[in-house]
């Protein structure tokens, strides 16, 4: 299958690029590069020393055989993106290139703007390419469970039915997102929904939890495709972050109670949900939702988790609450639907010591990256 990865060079998306190709699809990078330009305005960095794009894609074919093209530019060009559609003619068109950070998104009006703008028009030029230029391709967007929020009934998978006087509907599931990044993702999936239902488009939105980890089976077999991880306040995200934070001995930050609980899944589980998807499109002029992650944890239980390996590894650190940064619940029901991606042949990695064991030591391995004034939380909601 001939497939786009938009986002191909960042944390997910270059993983992803790497399995589908591997799995004998014929894929193509876009990418304008901009995740490594927050890390120079951020002053901030990946705990793992990455290669540039070019170095990836080339040692990639040294190591597979394989080709990855890329084309370098950004989705709000849509003379650019034009020319991808053209020359590439994608059979799916996988969308991970969204500014994806809460806190980024919440550090003034500019960044929201920004956030914003990028996520939801570029996006929507993905919509109006696929329409003119590729009609059969299927669009699969990367959305966030962060869509729903924490209501205090059970989470389902896109759709609710709801019965109101007396009458029976199923309509989408209510939103209820927690940054303006979040509700970039709410904006892009009522665009997606209205252009299936006018242009009769085929879209899957993955509505992805936490991602954790960093190394897939590809990423490993050269140091030059080893993938990113974040720790910073900005972009690094639970899990990961708590592991590059024990790394250097600094204390585990949970924000408030710690009671916030978040869907997960592991890298290892992205690329696949990705190739479930584009291997089981949906219909034309389906708007399909699949609610991406494989388990639940509360924050704190995560850092104890954390603490607990770091310990085992001769790591002496502390778990401490902070006064929390953003505004959300900190105590609150959570029960969300994650059945259709099991049903279509999902086998999860789940969270177990020896994976929280592997990040600890790729973290250590490189701890002299970690830039530690960056570790704590600069942004506030407020
Ligand atoms: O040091 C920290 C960092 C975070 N948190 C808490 O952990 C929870 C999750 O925060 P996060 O930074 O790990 O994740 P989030 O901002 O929700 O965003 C990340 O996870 C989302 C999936 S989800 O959380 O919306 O399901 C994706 O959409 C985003 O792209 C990705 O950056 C929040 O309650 C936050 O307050 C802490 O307690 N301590």
């Amino acid at each position: 299958m001939r497939i786009i990865v938009a986002g191909g060079d960042g944390f997910c998306g270059w993983p992803t690029a790497l399995y589908l190709s591997k799995q004998g699809h014929d894929v193509t990078i876009v990418d304008n590069l901009v995740r490594r330009k927050y890390d120079d305005e951020l002053r901030s960095n990946s705990v793992t020393p990455i290669a540039s794009l070019e170095d990836r894609v080339a040692k990639w074919k040294e190591v597979s055989g394989k080709e990855i093209k890329t084309f370098v530019g950004d989705l709000n060009h849509y003379d650019f993106l034009s020319e991808v559609f053209r020359q590439t003619e994608p059979e799916a068109f996988v969308h991970f290139a969204e500014q994806r950070s809460a806190p980024y998104s919440m550090i003034d009006r500019e960044h929201a703007v920004y956030t914003q703008t990028n996520n939801v028009m570029g996006n929507l030029n993905v919509l109006y390419a696929i329409k003119e230029f590729a009609p059969e391709c299927h669009l699969i967007k990367l959305g966030t469970m962060g869509e729903y929020g924490t209501p205090n009934i059970d989470i389902e998978e896109g759709y609710i039915e709801i019965e109101h006087k007396g009458r029976k509907d199923t309509l989408p599931y209510p939103k209820q997102p927690g940054s303006f990044y979040h509700l970039s993702k709410v904006h892009d999936s009522h665009n997606i929904m209205f252009a299936c239902k006018i242009w009769g488009i085929r879209a899957t939105d993955l509505n992805q939890g936490i991602v954790y980890g960093l190394h897939t089976a590809e990423t490993r077999l050269d140091p030059m495709l080893v993938n990113r991880v974040d720790y910073d306040g900005v972009f690094g995200t639970a899990l990961n972050r708590f592991v590059n934070q024990a790394a250097i001995g600094h204390d585990i930050t949970v924000y408030g109670s710690g009671g916030q609980t978040r869907a997960f899944l592991n890298i290892e589980d992205t690329v696949r949900c990705v190739e479930i998807a584009a291997e089981n499109p949906a219909d034309k002029g389906e708007f399909r939702v699949f609610n991406q992650f494989t388990e639940w944890f509360s924050v704190q239980d995560l850092a104890e988790r954390v603490q607990k390996i770091a310990k085992e590894e001769g790591l002496d650190t502390q778990v401490k609450k902070i006064e929390n940064p953003r505004i959300e619940n900190e105590d609150h029901y959570y029960n969300a639907v994650n059945t259709k991606l099991r049903d279509l042949g999902l086998e999860p990695h789940l969270l177990t010591d020896d994976v929280i064991r592997d990040i600890l030591r790729t973290a250590v391995e490189n701890k002299n990256r970690i830039i530690e004034e960056n570790v704590l939380p600069s942004i506030t909601w407020k």
